[in-house]
């Protein structure tokens, strides 16, 4: 029994696609040998499955449970095949270990499916996806980013994949999707939307609409996996909504969409390049293939096909035309080289079935960090009626449990105010708590929805949080018709904070199209939770750079009071030791200050507010 990241076993669907596959560097997650200090080299042999030992099949039992659990609640195993051997059992010897297989996956609660089988010369092989069946209130999220120019067919596919019922080639799939009146007039989508499809532990689709609309409770009550489709407005004038929909809503995957008669047109290669900057990796999806005809599909493809290739994107595509293509590509997919190509229609469902199931068999990218201190980023924020403000958003680590008390900042002078979690949801389902890498909806208690602001985050006081005006990030420009200089501004795009900042200084004079630079930035509104390592894009109008946050700068805290009410001894000494270290670093650095403390606005006057060092962690309850 091999785990299917680790050697796929050759291809039928043609030696190209083993070709493609082997110069890749996929997942090393070959045969699973000690874990735990178990040692399961003995249970590692494609014969293992036909007739285990008693000590044998507990030992299975525990490799495959790890394997669930390392893959988040699914793995793909290969029957017949194993470490350093031919692989391909005979038909008896198959048969026998897909029985102990099923049983196994019947011990741990678990179904198990067929999702391909090949003869070799040494006999069968079979892959099979394990999928633990989730208890109601759980299910794995993973969240796919569509972009494409306008009229690829972005809000048709997700109607048609959502709802299950085919379009008519004039927009009617895609109006069970629009959210705003204009788009319906204009048949733009201008908004960051979001569509669920959920799937069964045997890899089922749920989604039942009841007369047109879809029940995302009942969806999620009956999922095991639910892929969230961030659509992405087409049109370059929304482009800024588009890179927020890309770094903010923190995807998993890009699925590209290109029309087969328009071709790689307009936004395609930006959207790409914003796909690819982030680090994302990409999937396309060429539509319209029923109407186009078969030589002007050819030149797309053609042309799609080098664009992939080409330095710039050096990508390894692969044009998925069988079950085999997907499983395949399914499994190798975390590595971002690899960019599977599917050519569907929307209006005769063509190639839909296999799309279907290679978004049945993504995994997330992201880790929970389940024991980590707490992290929610915030990229939305509601006033509900009779629930007051809600504040949606991604969990990036940690485990988050309602009634638990967080800090939310940085408010407009940087701080952080401790804040209990009144309710939270997950896809309008009420649940009791949220781990790392799913989004959810928080109801917040005793607070306006106008002190909220895209960007803020929620975090565990153990982190101890800190605002930075300034930060250093490491850029290359992509695009820019002239040079930047300092003092030069344009917004900044960094998880889902987006605001305007100033160039304040740089490793060089100024900046060309394609050079890479150490810059110091400066926010021009209010300090923001930027960290290390972020991915950040830097764009205005047609000028784009990217890069990573190396550095960010605290913001000397300054402490809010209410001219009533004096600073207690407790804050003036925090202030004292903050200040003292705060100068003590500056001078180890032999920086000068860089960050004068800010006026308040208008709203923070005379409202107190707790600086980070005095949150009491005393009545706030970790995670
Ligand atoms: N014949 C045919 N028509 C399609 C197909 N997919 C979409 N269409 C039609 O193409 C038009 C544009 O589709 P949309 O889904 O609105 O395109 P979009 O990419 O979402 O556009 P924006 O929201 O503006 O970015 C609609 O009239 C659809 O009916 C397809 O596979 N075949």
């Amino acid at each position: 029994m091999a785990t299917a990241k680790g050697k796929s076993p050759e291809p039928e669907s043609g030696n190209s696609l083993a070709n493609l596959l082997s110069g890749m560097h996929m997942g090393d997650n070959v045969n699973v040998l000690h874990t735990n200090g178990i040692d399961f080299s003995t249970v590692n042999t494609k014969d293992a499955l036909i007739k285990p030992t008693e000590s044998q099949y507990d030992l299975l039992i525990k490799k495959m449970q790890y394997l669930i659990e390392m893959g988040n609640g699914e793995t793909i195993l290969e029957v017949g095949a194993g470490e350093g051997e031919e692989s391909g059992l005979t038909k008896e010897d198959y048969k026998a270990s897909v029985a102990t297989l099923e049983s196994i996956a019947t011990t741990l609660e678990a179904d198990c499916v067929l999702l391909r089988e090949r003869s070799s010369e040494c006999g069968i092989i079979g892959q099979y996806l394990i999928r633990h069946r989730a208890e109601q209130e759980d299910f794995v999220e993973i969240r796919v980013a569509v972009v494409g120019n306008v009229d690829a067919g972005k809000s048709t596919l997700l109607g048609v994949l959502t709802h299950g019922d085919l379009d008519n080639g004039r927009g009617l799939a895609r109006q069970k999707l629009f959210r705003h009146k204009h788009e319906i007039e204009t048949g733009r989508t201008s908004s960051v939307g979001n569509d669920i499809l959920g799937f069964d532990s045997s890899g089922n689709v749920v989604n039942e609409p009841d007369h047109g609309t879809l029940d995302w409770v009942k969806i999620c009550s009956k999922a095991t996996k639910v892929v969230t489709f961030i659509d992405l407005a087409g049109h370059e004038k929304y482009l800024k909504t588009t890179v927020f929909g890309m770094t903010g809503h923190v995807p998993d995957f890009t699925m590209l969409m290109v029309g087969a008669n328009a071709g790689i047109v307009g936004m395609t290669k930006e959207h790409l390049g914003l796909a690819l900057a982030l680090n994302v990796p990409v999937f396309v999806v060429v539509t319209k293939v029923d109407m186009c005809p078969a030589n002007v599909l050819q030149d797309t493809l053609r042309l799609l096909l080098k664009v992939l290739k080409s330095p710039g994107c050096r990508k390894t595509p692969l044009l998925v035309r069988t079950k085999d293509d997907v499983v395949l590509s399914a499994t190798n997919f975390v590595s971002e080289r690899l960019c599977p190509i599917f050519q569907v229609s929307n209006v005769t469902g063509l190639n839909l079935d296999l799309l279907k199931t290679f978004m049945n068999l993504l995994s997330a990218r992201m880790t929970p960090g389940a024991d980590e201190p707490a992290e929610f980023s915030i990229d939305d924020s509601y006033s509900v009626p009779g629930v007051g403000t809600v504040v949606s958003g991604t969990t990036l680590r940690g485990t988050i449990r309602l009634n638990d008390t967080l800090l939310l900042g940085p408010d407009p002078v940087g701080q952080f105010i401790p804040i209990a979690i009144k309710s939270i949801h997950r896809k309008r389902m009420p649940v009791k708590e949220v781990r790392g890498g799913q989004t959810a909806s928080f109801a917040l208690k005793k607070i306006k929805r106008s002190q909220i602001r895209k960007g803020m985050v929620l975090v565990s006081p153990l982190l101890n949080p800190t605002a930075s005006w300034e930060f250093e990030g490491e850029i290359l420009v992509l695009h820019h018709p002239t040079t930047i200089s300092t003092r030069y501004q344009a917004m900044v795009h960094c998880g889902s904070l987006r605001q305007t900042a100033q160039i304040q200084s740089m490793s060089q004079e100024c900046l060309r199209t394609g050079d890479k630079a150490l810059v110091h930035f400066r926010f021009i509104k209010h300090p923001e939770y930027i960290k290390p390592g972020l991915r950040l894009v830097f764009r205005e109008g047609r000028t784009k750079a990217v890069g990573n946050v190396v550095r960010a700068i605290p913001h000397t805290v300054q402490m809010q009071t209410s001219n009533r009410s004096k600073p207690t001894k407790m804050q003036r000494y925090s202030q004292q030791q903050q200040q003292q270290s705060q100068s003590s670093e500056l001078q180890d650095n032999g920086e000068k200050l860089e960050n004068q403390p800010q006026k308040p606005s208008k709203r923070n006057r005379g409202r107190r507010t707790y600086s980070n060092p005095l949150v009491s962690t005393a009545n706030v309850k970790d995670n």
